[in-house]
């Protein structure tokens, strides 16, 4: 039979500093168990202490299991205590937990911590406390300096496993040719990130146009593959996520073009989440570009009216961008940067 060893931690979040200690412990046993210690009542007293949103184990979990996937002798387990503090953690319960999770004589406990010796010592008698860069040289980073300072601001010790759950999303929506590609594309660049393009638009080019070709059943498909795209590019994303349009605004064009709206389109916006609505108003000049076939003014301010007061009717909170494209994009900037600076430490949570 092989070593065995395990360690432990609340991983709250999992950091690059987590991800060099199970690696290494990893290569130093034959099995690995990383345990993931949780108790909800003091994780999130932890995170509202420091003024984060919690960070549910099933998350952190998902982060753990996903790390370790292609790594052939880890396994992630699970063990939770219902202390309301670390002061209250019940060291001695914690162990006998952990010895049955893991089922099989432990050799080896890998910590980065020189003042765990004594408990583990006591704990786990039969067992080598191995220390993995005690002063965190190789990866100068904690998971309470996270909590404290906010993700963003230690964001290249996040793993990339970790970042999407923290990533802002940002949607621009409007009404035909005002501006809402263009705007999504400069600030993924002025952000140095990635963004998503308006999925029905790409599909519209593809059947060859939008007023008649595009029949109704095209419509549902257009909201599920934005979704997909979201999804991919949230991925890549680096703090933040541009993203042009979104179910309503679907919903929106399914009427003006079919004359037919689709319940599950309203479905999909209800569980749609972003932390930050960017209303473009139809005051740029029209841009004729083949596919699009509501220019009149009069009819741009009846379609603006009409999409407006559908995010009105959902409680949608968007901020409005008028002007110039100059102005435009500083505004958007404007309350880009107010996000970024206000909920970098407020990760959005997703258990899908
Ligand atoms: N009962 C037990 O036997 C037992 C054993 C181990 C852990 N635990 C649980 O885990 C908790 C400890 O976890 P935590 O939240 O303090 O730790 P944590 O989640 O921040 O860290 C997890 C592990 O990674 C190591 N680590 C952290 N940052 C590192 C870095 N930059 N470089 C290298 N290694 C690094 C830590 O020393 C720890 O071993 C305890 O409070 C307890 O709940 C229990």
């Amino acid at each position: 039979m092989g070593t065995v060893g395990f360690i432990g931690g609340k991983f709250l979040p999992l950091h690059l500093g987590h991800v060099h200690a199970i690696t290494q412990a990893a290569c130093f046993c034959d099995e690995l168990y990383v345990i993931l210690s949780h108790s909800q009542i003091r994780d999130r007293k932890l995170c509202q202490a420091a003024g984060i949103q919690e960070m549910p184990y099933e998350v952190r979990l998902r982060w753990l299991s996903g790390l370790v996937k292609d790594m052939e002798n880890v396994r992630v387990l699970a063990v939770e205590d219902t202390a309301d503090s670390d002061e209250h953690y019940d060291w001695a319960a914690g162990a006998a937990d952990i010895r049955r999770v893991i089922g099989k004589p432990i050799d080896f406990l890998f910590s980065s911590e020189i003042a765990y010796e004594p408990i583990f010592n006591k704990l786990y008698p039969e067992a080598k406390h191995i220390i993995i860069d005690a002063f965190r040289k190789q990866v100068p980073i904690s998971a309470t300096r996270i909590r404290e300072d906010g993700v963003f601001a230690h964001w290249e010790y996040i793993p990339a496993i970790v970042r999407p759950t923290f990533v802002k999303k940002v949607v621009v929506v409007g009404t035909e040719s005002c501006g809402k590609s263009t705007l999504t594309r400069y600030l993924a660049k002025m952000y140095n990130t990635v963004f998503v393009e308006e999925y029905g638009r790409t599909v519209c080019e593809e059947v060859g146009g939008c007023e008649t070709i595009l029949t109704e059943e095209y419509y549902p498909y257009i909201a599920y593959g934005h979704k997909m795209k979201e999804y991919e590019a949230i991925q890549q994303a680096n703090k933040v996520l541009f993203i042009d349009t979104e179910a309503i605004v679907t919903q929106f064009y399914s009427e003006l073009y079919t004359g037919r709206t689709f319940p599950v389109l309203d479905q999909v916006a209800r569980e749609q989440q972003y932390d930050l609505w960017l209303y473009l108003e139809p005051d740029v000049p029209w841009v004729d570009d083949g596919l699009r076939v509501h220019g009149e003014n009069r009819i741009r301010q009846e379609n603006d009216e009409k999409l407006r007061k559908m995010l009105d009717d959902r409680g949608i909170p968007y901020v409005t961008i008028a002007g110039s494209y100059q102005d435009r994009l500083r505004q958007a900037m404007m309350h880009v940067d107010a996000l970024l600076r206000k909920t970098s430490q407020s990760p959005q949570i997703q258990l899908d």
